[in-house]
């Protein structure tokens, strides 16, 4: 797997902004800084042309606006590049991604919500309706909105048996937007999703396998690679063109839902979110993270 240096400069602004501050920086110092870790690698494969996407925020992956703005910068620069697919995965050993970071929602000003929830929501969409072939390998829990990542690529591949994936969001006393629904009915359909949806229920691997939430089980990352490869490859004799406009026609429920409600979606989170009751609710189970 090669990074290809040119594709990484025009796709990672953090890469271009490292370099350049490391090596202006070693003029006058000795030891110049550690460059921060980006929140979401990119390594495109040269022969394959196919992108291996990782999502980098230790220890779980939760989704916060820094993430989420740098996984979109990453696919809109695949999409400006013609990228052949994208494998998204985590550099995680147990988690995929925790979902959404609720330290994003919890007391925070409301400037700061608006800003997080509509970078979610650009963020999918740029993922749900990319050009190019999308795989979730999914090495690691996956709850929520780790979930929702994983339903919005078109092929899902996770390491088993002991991690989970589902949309918990009614456990936590909050609801699934209605785009998370789309999501999960376009690969359960509407009995499944309801019977997940409404319990909250997580899914064992195996279960999700049975289920149909997830396509096919591995059981390391490596496989999982593998598997999301072949998948991607089957789509190399297919016209391009042809294969996006397929896929944006079958999505048009959700893309459609997006484009035309994005303003009432912010809304109504914002009016959800910041009710008391869910704030504090947010906060016990915060704690309760952090007590485990
Ligand atoms: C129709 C009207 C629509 C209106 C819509 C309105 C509202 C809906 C809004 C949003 C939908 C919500 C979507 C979400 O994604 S909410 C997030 C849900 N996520 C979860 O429930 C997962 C919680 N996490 C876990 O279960 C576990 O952490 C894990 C992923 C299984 C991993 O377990 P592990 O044992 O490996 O790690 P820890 O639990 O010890 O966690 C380490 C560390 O991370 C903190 N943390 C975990 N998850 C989150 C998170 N999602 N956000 C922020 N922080 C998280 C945890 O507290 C620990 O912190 P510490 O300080 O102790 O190190």
């Amino acid at each position: 797997m090669a990074v290809v240096f040119r594709t990484c400069k025009s796709l990672s602004k953090n890469a271009i902004f490292t370099r350049g501050i490391s090596s202006s920086l070693r003029l006058h110092s000795q030891k110049p800084p550690t460059p921060p870790e980006p929140l979401v690698n990119v390594d495109v494969d040269d022969k394959s042309g196919v992108a291996v996407v990782t999502l980098n925020r230790p220890p779980v992956n939760s989704l916060n606006t820094p993430l989420l703005s740098e996984l979109k910068n990453i696919i809109k620069g695949l999409e400006d590049n013609k990228s052949r697919g994208m494998i998204l995965t985590s550099s995680s050993e147990t988690v995929f991604s925790a979902g959404l970071d609720l330290m994003e929602m919890y007391n925070a000003p409301k400037d700061k919500l608006s800003a997080f929830w509509t970078t979610l929501q650009s963020t999918w969409l740029a993922l749900y309706r990319s050009s190019f072939p999308t795989v979730a390998a999914i090495n690691g829990h996956a709850p929520a909105g780790g979930c929702l990542l994983s339903l919005s690529c078109e092929y899902r591949v996770m390491v088993g048996p002991k991690f989970s994936i589902g949309l918990n969001e009614t456990q936590l006393g909050i609801v699934a937007p209605p785009w998370f629904v789309i999501c999960m009915r376009d690969v359960l359909g509407h009995r499944q999703t309801e019977m997940a949806l409404t319990s909250g229920r997580m899914f064992s691997a195996p279960e999700a396998l049975k289920l149909g939430l997830i396509d096919a089980m591995v059981t390391n990352k490596a496989e999982a690679i593998t598997e999301a490869q072949k998948f991607i490859a089957q789509f190399a004799k297919i016209p391009p063109l042809a294969r996006k406009l397929t896929k944006e026609s079958v999505r048009q429920e959700g893309i459609k839902y997006m484009e035309d409600n994005m303003i009432d979606d912010l809304q109504m989170f914002m009016d959800l979110v910041t009710q008391e009751k869910i704030q504090k609710g947010i906060g016990l189970y915060l704690a309760s993270l952090k007590k485990k």
